[in-house]
Parts: structure tokens; sequence; C-alpha cells
């Protein structure tokens, strides 16, 4: 029995037909080697390898380095390409930034639903829990919609987004939000919604086509204003926080891309959005959160004991007017940086018509969360709030069809749902995989 490990095992069954060849080998070694020329062609070969070996190293640092960057790559490109794809006839290919905000996240699913193309674009910082964000985007990626992990103040990425992607429209809606935090950190005003809005605005001068744009400003922009309810043709020089000053800088400065450059604008004064998947830092959720935990929350009361209030919109409600904004919304005319004929430029409140004061927002809480809020009423610090907002919304209804629908009862009916179904799911797994799972399970209709 041959032994495996023994040389024999080898050998061939019939003596004759093999040939042990390791002593060939062995003179045509020595031969090889003996004769200078063939050293010397050995030498080279050498050379050659180690620098085909060195140079190969650097190209793979090199693409390594390209493609673990937060954008770029083959990869990368052709997740945007993707995502971009239109599904119905005479469809957007729409660049949504801040696609993992709140009202970015609900936008971006509406239109991809009937079949546009989109590509998300975010900076996931973190002013409130990026884990929320998170969830949002995987809400978004299970619907093929990639969000790009960049910030609208990096030129050129937007170059290189504009360059894969003819993006017919734009909805910009990445921003520093929130009226009280501005006293905090004002800087991150004037990056976001300043130097980000030029950038973007930069972008879209340049690509080619020009794409439409359509973005969020705000009720704050009517600031100290008395006259309600507030019409987009009433005065709004006096706002009252520095998020509303960035935001009125914003209808400045792109009524001056519109006017230069042909550029197709349509701002939209958004009225307190809430809803599913909502902010946070807004009074409706951090209150929720206080009365569930038996916390106390702060009601602020206006001069003279006076109730705040606030014109409350649905998301819903604020998607359908997006959306129709977008439909409505006419070519941008400029091309190569220049003006070919004056291009459309529009304001519009989305609001709901119907303000609500504070503590009615309270009340309507306890009755959805069936427990009493321990309420803590002081006065309205000088924090850059405003008593009340009410938004006239005839423009929008005659030019985009826009008619609210849904009342704060109902709205936070739907809320508080959502809300219960984060808390099982947060109590019974980790934040971050709860928030995930629950992206599957909760989807805005
Ligand atoms: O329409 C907008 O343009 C803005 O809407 C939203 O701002 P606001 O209307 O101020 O919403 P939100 O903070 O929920 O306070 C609601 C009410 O609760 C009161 N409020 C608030 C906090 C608190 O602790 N106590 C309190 O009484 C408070 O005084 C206020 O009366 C967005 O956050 C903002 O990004 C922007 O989009």
């Amino acid at each position: 029995m041959p032994s495996l490990a023994g040389e024999e095992f080898f050998l061939p069954s019939m003596p004759g037909k093999f040939k042990d060849k390791s002593h060939t080998l062995h003179r045509q070694f020595h031969r090889c080697f003996a004769s200078t020329s063939t050293m010397f062609l050995w030498a080279l070969f050498l050379v050659v390898l180690t620098a085909s070996y060195l140079s190969f190293q650097s190209f793979v640092d090199s693409s390594s380095k390209y493609l673990s960057s937060a954008w770029g790559g083959i990869q990368w490109e052709k997740q945007v390409r993707a995502s971009a794809h239109i599904h119905r006839q005479n469809g957007f290919s729409v660049l949504v930034t801040g696609a993992a905000g709140f009202v970015g996240a609900h936008v971006s699913l509406a239109l991809k639903k009937r079949g546009d193309g989109i590509v998300g674009l975010d900076n996931f910082n973190n002013y409130y829990d990026p884990t929320l964000k998170k969830a949002r985007q995987s809400l978004l990626n299970s619907h093929n919609i990639f969000i790009v992990e960049g910030d609208v103040n990096d030129e050129r990425m937007l170059a290189k987004l504009f360059d894969i992607v003819a993006f017919t429209h734009v909805m910009h809606l990445a921003a520093q939000a929130g009226v009280r935090y501005a006293m905090e950190n004002p800087n991150s005003y004037v990056h976001s919604n300043i130097a980000g809005l030029v950038t973007l605005l930069e972008a879209c001068k340049n690509a080619n086509p020009q794409p439409a744009i359509v973005w969020a400003s705000s009720s704050s922009v009517y600031g100290l204003n008395e006259k309600v309810p507030f019409s987009e043709s009433d005065r709004t020089d006096q706002p009252a926080s520095l998020y509303a000053a960035t935001k009125k800088a914003g209808e400045e400065i792109t009524h001056t891309y519109n006017h230069i450059y042909g550029l197709s604008i349509t701002g939209l004064r958004f009225f307190t959005v809430y809803g599913p998947w909502g902010r946070p830092d807004m009074a409706y959720f951090s209150f929720t959160r206080n009365i569930l935990q038996g916390k106390p929350v702060t009601v602020y009361r206006g001069k003279n004991r006076v109730n705040l209030a606030r014109d409350f919109t649905y998301i819903d409600d604020i998607v359908k007017g997006c959306v129709a904004s977008l439909d409505t919304a006419k070519k941008s005319t400029g091309s190569g940086g220049k003006k070919r004929s004056p291009a459309q430029y529009r304001i519009f409140n989305l609001g709901n018509k119907s303000p609500v004061t504070v503590p009615m927002m309270v009340g309507i809480l306890e009755k959805h969360l069936k427990k009493r809020a321990k309420k803590s009423i002081v006065e309205m610090p000088g924090n850059g709030d405003v008593p009340y907002t009410h938004a006239n919304i005839s423009s929008a209804q005659t030019e985009l069809g826009y008619k609210p629908t849904t009342d704060l009862q109902t709205g936070l009916k739907k809320f508080v749902r959502w809300q219960d179904l984060c808390l099982f799911s947060v109590n019974s797994l980790c934040l971050g995989y709860s928030l995930y799972l629950l992206s599957f399970l909760y989807r805005p209709a």
C-alpha cells in the first residue's frame, strides 16, 4: 500500500513515460545563472516586478481612499443614478436636500411613490438625535431612495451630483431649524440657512439644464407683525429671531438668483409643521415625552397673560403643498450663468388657517395620551418667540390647489399613535434598532 506522504505515490503507474525533471531543472537553473546576460535579464525582471508591485499598492491605496470617502466612487455614482431613475411618464428627477429630516423624508417618499426619481442629501448633524434621522434614512432606503451623506456647503459634491444627474427640480429643505436654539448657536444658522443656500444656488445656476427650485422659508418671517392673518404681501422686516432673519435673508437671496440668473424659485412659508416622524425639539413632541414621563411641561404665556397660539399644520398637508409647488413650477430660464428671459418667482404661505393656543394643544395631548400634564406656566422669555401665527392661504389655494384637511385633534392623534409604536419598540429593544424596525412598521400613507 503506497503511503500518501511517500514520493512513490506520485509516480505514474507506467514506468518510462514519466521523466524525473528535477535534475534537468537543476542543471538548467545553473546554466541560466552561469551566463551574465541571463543574470542581467533576471535582475531586470526583478526590478520591473518590484516597481509594478509598488505602483499597484499606491493605486490600491488611492482608490480605497476614494471609495471610503463620504461621497464619490463608482459604487456611489451607481447608487445616485439608480435612485434618480424616473418611473413615470414626464416624471421629475428631484434633489431633496434635508432628506433625512422631518419634511424631507415625507416629501421624498411621496414623490418616489408616484414614480419620480429622488436623490436625497443630508449632513446628519446632531442638532437632535441623529438616530431618528438614520431611521428615516432606513425608511427611504426601503423605498430605494439613496441619501448622499454631505453638506449643502460642499460645492464639489454638489457639482458632482449635477454632473451625474440632470435634475429637473431641487426641493431644498436642509436648514438649521428651531427658533430658540439660534441664541445658543447663531453660526449654525448662518452656515446652513445662508452660506449653504448660496452654495446650493450657485450649483443650480451652473447646472445645465438649470433645475426649478422649491425651498422652505418660514412663517417666522412675519416676526412681530400684528395684522392677522399673515398674507404674503405683508411686511417681513421685523424678525424676532436670528432663525427668522436667516429665512428672510433666504427670500432676498433667492430673489437675486432669480433676477440675475433666471432660476425658477418657489419659497414656502411653513407654519409650525407637526406629525409622525417629527422633530423632537418641537413643543408638541417634547411635551408628549414629558407628559408620559410625568415631568412638567413649560407653557409660555405672552404679555397680559395672553396665551400663545400657532397655526399648527399637519405634515400630510405640507407634503401636498410641496408636491403641488413642484408640479406648478415653471422651468428656469438661464444657462451658462446668464438669464435668457424672466423666470418664475413665487412665495406661498402653507398653513392651516386655524390657530390653536398652546394650552389647548396640551389639552389635546392629555386627551390622546390619557394622562394629565403637570403644567408650569411662565412668561414668554425674550428668546425669539412670537405670540401667534395665522396663515392666509388664499394664494396657495388658488395657484397650488392647496387645501389643508387635518385639524390639530386628528393630527395629534396620528402623532400619538406613531409615538406609541416608537415607545413600544424602544421599551423592548435598544433605541437605534427599534427606530430602524419602526421604519418598516410605520410608513406614511
Ligand atoms: O413656523 C415656523 O416657521 C417655525 O415653526 C416651529 O417653531 P414654533 O412655532 O416656535 O414651534 P415650537 O417650538 O414647537 O413651539 C410651539 C409653541 O409652543 C411654545 N412653547 C415652546 C416650547 C416650550 O417649552 N414651551 C412653549 O410654550 C412656543 O412659544 C410656541 O408658541 C419650528 O420649530 C421652526 O423651526 C419653524 O419652522
